[in-house]
């Protein structure tokens, strides 16, 4: 039998199950159903089929609404990977994608942005909202059309803060594996569960909740961006929705921790906070055990070229004492985890920080139209067992523990040389933010001809203390210099209100060592 799409088919049985059940709410308060929901895609499915015979990518435009999750399906149902585009991405960005698919199709769920217009023919648009305005009954295309196995489920571009942004392509065979993972973590797997849905659909981390919550008949519960700008807006919200999973990057986590009344009285519902997208701190999950002493922590890692996340791992107290960076977690079954030498791919000995590859099933087919990236970075391998599979190399370094939890030590990007020196930049970053005083630092290379000149650190104060700013500065580096050898001290400490952060919710560390 012909392999189906595991996602849709589990939307499928949930639509099935519970038609009126609550599928997704938006923002302004309006509720989609899972029927509802369905009969939107089917319509989008036909609507895209009629367009075009071809499965080419289709661009899903919009931010946090039912009418984005409804064309990611309708996609999929005429046989179409979607490539979600978030509005709050930079338009140069968003101008390079649409350049790079070549005149895509391109679903709507609002206006066009101006610099937009010109570069899409009208005959290339779909209006999302008129389809979701007609009510005429439709005829959806036949599942035979539904995207599955190895073809492409979605297409999500990287970020582009090193270089121009990368399509990575994922199976929707790839998705399926996730999905069964996904559904063995705790809360989650129960079923019915209300998510957070945060970060934007651009950033694959969306998928905890997309695929977490639609192939378990949950709902997914959507901030907007000015909400998150705003923490009273933001909690007014969240105080009556009932969120259950909490997906996030830790930096959106900090953000809701500089308030007080971020605790289980705000969210009494929460039971899980998964993160992922880049390094939990102690302090911060430290922070959320104290104030949510009823939810689970877990720390996951991968980067989107291995579909959202690849391990697993609760943050409890055993993990929470002592000094050493938190675990990431062990393997998903169908990964397997190798360390190696970045130079030679020759593996390190246990124990020892190397590249981190990951091995299995979740691993994507590569980049799109760029065979030269894709055949730098992914590879066949083969599995212990003897079976074949996709590897790619991460270009982030890593150790294993003798039971086989992963440590991330850090991006070989961001090991820096200063004065002859190697210097991992997040090993400074963890040392500062151990500091009484200080709530959250980031530290970027200030580069002069090609090299890295010295060290900068930007720092969130805790609590301020007497003393102005370049007072302050030194007392911190001379507090660092306690813990960390002389080099490691950055020479220049600025401190500032927060750390900002990317469209994906990460700490922007360009707009850092640019400021
Ligand atoms: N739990 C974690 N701890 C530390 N780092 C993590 C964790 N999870 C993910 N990361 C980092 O995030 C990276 C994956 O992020 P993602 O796929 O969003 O792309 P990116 O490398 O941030 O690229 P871009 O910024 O260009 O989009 C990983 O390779 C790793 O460096």
């Amino acid at each position: 039998m012909a392999e189906e799409n595991g996602f849709l088919l589990s939307v499928e049985k949930a639509v099935r199950l519970r038609p009126q059940a609550p599928a997704y709410r938006a923002a302004d308060g309006t509720t989609m159903t899972y029927g509802e929901l369905w009969k939107l895609s089917d319509a989008i499915a036909a609507t895209l089929a009629a367009r075009t015979d071809d499965r080419e990518p289709v661009v899903v435009l919009g931010h946090k609404a039912p009418l984005m999750v409804a064309g990611f399906l309708g996609c999929l149902k005429s046989g179409h990977a979607f490539v979600p585009v978030d509005t709050e991405m930079p338009v140069a960005r968003l101008m390079d994608i649409v350049s790079q698919l070549g005149a895509p199709l391109l679903a709507a769920t609002v206006p066009l942005p101006e610099a937009l217009r010109g570069c899409v023919p009208v005959g290339r648009i779909v209006d999302v909202r008129a389809i979701a305005s007609a009510p005429c009954p439709v005829r959806a295309p036949d599942r035979g059309r539904w995207v599955a196995g190895e073809q492409t489920q979605y297409l999500i571009f990287t970020s582009g803060s090193t270089g121009r942004p990368k399509g990575i392509e994922v199976s929707a065979r790839n998705v399926a594996r996730f999905m069964d993972w996904v559904r063995t973590f705790p809360v989650i797997g129960e079923g019915g569960r209300v998510f957070l849905d945060q970060p934007p659909y651009s950033f694959d981390l969306s998928e905890y909740e997309v695929v977490g919550a639609l192939s378990t008949g949950g709902c997914l519960h959507a901030v907007e961006r000015e909400e998150t700008e705003d923490l009273r807006a933001l909690f007014a919200d969240l105080r009556a929705s009932g969120v259950e999973v909490w997906a996030s990057t830790p930096s959106f986590a900090d953000l809701c921790l500089v308030d007080r009344s971020f605790d289980e009285r705000l969210l009494p519902d929460v039971r899980l906070f998964l993160f992922c997208g880049e390094a939990l701190r102690r302090s911060t999950a430290a922070a959320l055990r104290e104030r949510f002493p009823r939810a689970r922590i877990a720390n996951t890692y991968g980067p989107t070229e291995s579909t959202v996340a690849v391990t697993y791992v609760e943050i409890g107290d055993a993990e929470l004492a002592g000094e050493r960076p938190l675990p990431v977690g062990a393997a998903r079954p169908g990964t397997e985890l190798r360390i190696v030498d970045p130079e030679t791919g020759a593996p390190c000995e246990a124990g020892r920080t190397g590249e981190i590859v990951i091995v299995g099933d979740t691993v994507a087919k590569g980049y799109f139209r760029n065979p030269e990236k894709t055949a730098a970075a992914f590879f066949d391998a083969t599995l212990a067992d003897g079976s074949p599979a996709r590897a790619y190399r991460t270009g982030d370094a890593g150790h294993l523990d003798e039971s086989g939890m992963l440590y991330c030590d850090g991006r070989f990007d961001s090991l820096v040389k200063v004065n002859g020196f190697r210097i991992e930049l997040e090993d400074v970053e963890e040392n500062l933010g151990a500091l009484p005083l200080v709530k959250q630092a980031a530290v970027v290379p200030v580069r002069r001809r090609e090299r890295v000149a010295y060290l900068k650190a930007c720092v969130v104060l805790r609590d301020r203390p007497a003393g102005t700013d370049f007072e302050i500065a030194r007392l911190i580096k001379a507090r660092l210099a306690e813990r960390v050898p002389g080099y490691m001290v950055p020479r220049a400490v600025t401190l500032v209100g927060e750390l900002p952060l990317t469209c994906n919710g990460k700490v922007d560390r360009k707009a850092l060592a640019e400021a």
